[in-house]
């Protein structure tokens, strides 16, 4: 977590942007003329143009996001499922989504929620690792290698492209190519240590990190998390000690593993004793602003130094415009990114200054 740590304190800004786009958090003119376009939606090129559109206009709003507040916040989270949601064009949006904020200098955090058994999760820590090479074991098992030079350039292809921006050293040229731009990736620990251990290995491979759900912001998270078991332990705080432990092995130079902690904004107070019982885990901290968390609410999340969480706003940055009087449907499409861009500023300038100023108030 060295990087993100250091990205934080540069910009002394413990928050992330959570770019989770819906058509509803767009402004309509983005979508003027769409009729037209697609023809008739009831068609499968009609969906299918619409998908596409829909995804072309989430990466123009995404980007005026990042350009807009690229100098002030060390991170973004990108939540697959909205871009999963439109098909595969919407893997495109991911991707490239992630991609414009590596390029503007950004933290990515891909929130992909991943978990399954060890060879399936293996599968999906390949978004931390990066695609092998056609020689490595996950092509055999496709039987894409034995002599498919066809395969081999195509590889090489993708790595040499990486190369030329001059991303990549030679280690993670060894290991294969890297579509995804994501600095770390959220997992589920619902299936047990299998199902998290290839992740917590591809992180030390690529130098990368992971978030493991501890304790949800959502409504019904205590049905499973707030159970109690036989040693007087909740199930999140069995899943906290197996975060301290599978993060054991990682810790960076700034006292945090590569194993970090999702924990809901929405519970101030187990997060508070959470923080006490995973001293080396970072905090992925969601649920500010439109699911009711707020500053002092977090607070207590953070070390003693003030340091050791990151707070996600999604929503609540992303669709402040819808708030701003000065927005009507007449401006175009330019203006209204601007005006988006404008309002995501602001609203994340007050988040950075809320957390902050609550970070103080709590010393
Ligand atoms: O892992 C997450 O990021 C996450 C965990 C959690 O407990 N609660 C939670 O809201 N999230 C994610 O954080 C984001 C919250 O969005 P807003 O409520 O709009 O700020 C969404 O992408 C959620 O999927």
């Amino acid at each position: 977590m060295d990087k993100l740590v250091e990205a934080i304190r540069k910009f002394d800004n413990p928050s992330v942007v959570g770019l989770d786009p819906t058509i509803a958090l767009l402004p309509p003119q983005l979508f003027a003329g769409a009729r037209e376009i697609v023809g008739d939606i009831d068609t499968v090129k009609g969906r299918a143009l619409w998908a596409a559109m829909v995804n072309a206009k989430f990466l123009e709003f995404n980007r005026s996001i990042i350009n807009a507040v690229k100098d002030i916040v060390p991170a973004v989270k990108v939540q697959i499922a909205m871009y999963e949601a439109l098909g595969p064009a919407g893997m495109m949006a991911y991707v490239e989504t992630c991609r414009a904020a590596h390029e503007a200098g950004l933290h990515v955090i891909g929130d992909i929620k991943r978990g399954d058994i060890g060879s399936t999760a293996a599968a999906y820590a390949y978004h931390l690792s990066g695609i092998p090479r056609p020689n490595s074991e996950i092509f055999q098992a496709f039987d894409l290698s034995g002599g498919a030079s066809e395969n081999t350039s195509q590889c090489k292809c993708l790595a040499d492209d990486e190369r030329d921006e001059g991303k990549p050293d030679a280690s993670r040229e060894e290991l294969g190519f890297f579509p995804w731009y994501e600095d770390s990736v959220t997992v589920n620990p619902y299936l047990g240590t299998d199902g998290i251990a290839p992740f917590v290995d591809a992180a030390q491979q690529a130098d990368k990190d992971i978030f493991v759900l501890v304790r949800t912001s959502n409504p019904s998270s205590d049905e499973f998390q707030e159970l109690m078991s036989d040693n007087d332990q909740r199930v999140y705080e069995h899943v906290a000690d197996k975060v301290m432990q599978w993060g054991s092995d990682s810790v960076g130079d700034e006292g945090f593993s590569r194993v970090g902690a999702v924990v809901g904004a929405t519970h101030p107070r187990v997060g508070a004793s959470l923080r006490a019982r995973m001293p080396r885990a970072m905090f992925l901290i969601p649920g500010y602003g439109a699911q009711g968390g707020t500053a002092s609410d977090v607070a207590a999340m953070f070390d003693v130094h003030g340091e050791g969480a990151i707070v996600n706003s999604s929503r609540g940055i992303i669709g402040a415009w819808r708030k701003d009087p000065a927005y009507n449907s007449a401006l175009s499409i330019e203006d209204s990114l601007q005006l988006v861009g404008m309002n995501a500023r602001r609203a994340a300038l007050d988040m950075r200054d809320a957390l902050n100023t609550a970070l103080k108030e709590r010393s």
